[in-house]
């Protein structure tokens, strides 16, 4: 259903507005294939970071390499075709179907003009990814519903649907799972891990992050204070620095992962 992983890194982004820096100097290599969680307090530069690497902000330094290539440099279609962006905010306004929203992500994928698909094969494939994306959201229910009716929850999900219908090399995700409930946290990020699609989710849940991310990026302050995997990034010491916050990091009593127990507000960010 999807394009072969692309390799994404950022080198030296730095993105300004007016006098306020809002990311500085961040160089990181994401996992192709892999899921990468971007955590960091509110206002720490993950959106901005998502926004620079989906091609949406243009960096005042520093560049975005999609395969190798400048992204930034790319064509707005050839960069549709292979990067898709889950925003956290959906317009709630369209006067469209699910079933359109979701369509709507293959527009990269078709001529300018409106055609006839011009083999049966082209038509099957098309109707393969629809169906796949449909399923891998688990939103085939709400196909047929308009979308300013649809929940927080079920709007994510149609969104999700609409990203894979792109068949993108590179997913990103800006906190995806924040109108979930519990099983649909869990399914949408299991269905995420399983697509071997390089992933960059914007997750506050440290708890998500730990379960589901291979490797995690931390943000403080719009600089990357710590990048690897996450049983080696995330511990008490970066969750005190980072997040103000006294948590006991063990291991999962089931599953081979951190499992972070908060304890209550440390008085200061520590030093790390
Ligand atoms: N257009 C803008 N002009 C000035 N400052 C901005 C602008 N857009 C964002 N910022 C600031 O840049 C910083 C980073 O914002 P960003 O949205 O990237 O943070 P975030 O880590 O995604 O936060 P959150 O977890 O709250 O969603 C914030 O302090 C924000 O107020």
């Amino acid at each position: 259903m999807t394009a072969t992983p692309a390799g994404l890194r950022a080198e030296g982004l730095r993105v300004r507005i007016g006098p306020a820096t809002l990311l500085d100097e961040v160089s990181l290599a994401f996992a192709p294939g892999r899921v990468t969680g971007l955590l960091g307090p509110n206002g720490a530069g993950k959106t901005t970071l998502l926004r620079a690497v989906a091609g949406l902000t243009r960096p005042s330094a520093g560049r975005v390499l999609l395969d190798g290539e400048d992204l930034h440099a790319l064509t707005a279609r050839r960069r549709a075709r292979q990067v898709a962006f889950m925003e956290q905010q959906a317009d709630t306004r369209l006067s469209l179907s699910a079933r359109q929203v979701v369509d709507l992500g293959r527009t990269p994928h078709r001529g300018r003009w409106p055609v006839p698909a011009n083999t049966a094969a082209a038509d099957a494939h098309e109707r393969a990814v629809f169906a796949g994306a449909v399923a891998a959201a688990d939103v085939g229910h709400l196909l047929d519903r308009s979308w300013p009716t649809l929940s927080g929850g079920e709007r994510q999900r149609v969104q999700l649907a609409r990203a894979l219908v792109q068949e993108p090399g590179v997913l990103l995700l800006d906190e995806p799972t924040n109108h979930l409930d519990l099983r649909h946290q869990l399914g949408f990020l299991g269905t995420v891990r399983g697509l071997g699609i390089t992933t960059v989710a914007a997750l506050h849940d440290l708890e998500l992050a730990a379960a589901y991310c291979d490797e995690v990026a931390v943000l403080l302050n719009g600089r990357l204070v710590a990048h690897g995997p996450s049983s080696d990034v995330l511990t008490s010491p970066m969750i005190a620095h980072v997040y103000g916050v006294d948590a006991t990091v063990e291991r999962h009593p089931r599953h081979d992962r951190p499992h972070i127990r908060w304890n209550g507000l440390l008085r200061e960010r520590t030093t790390p």
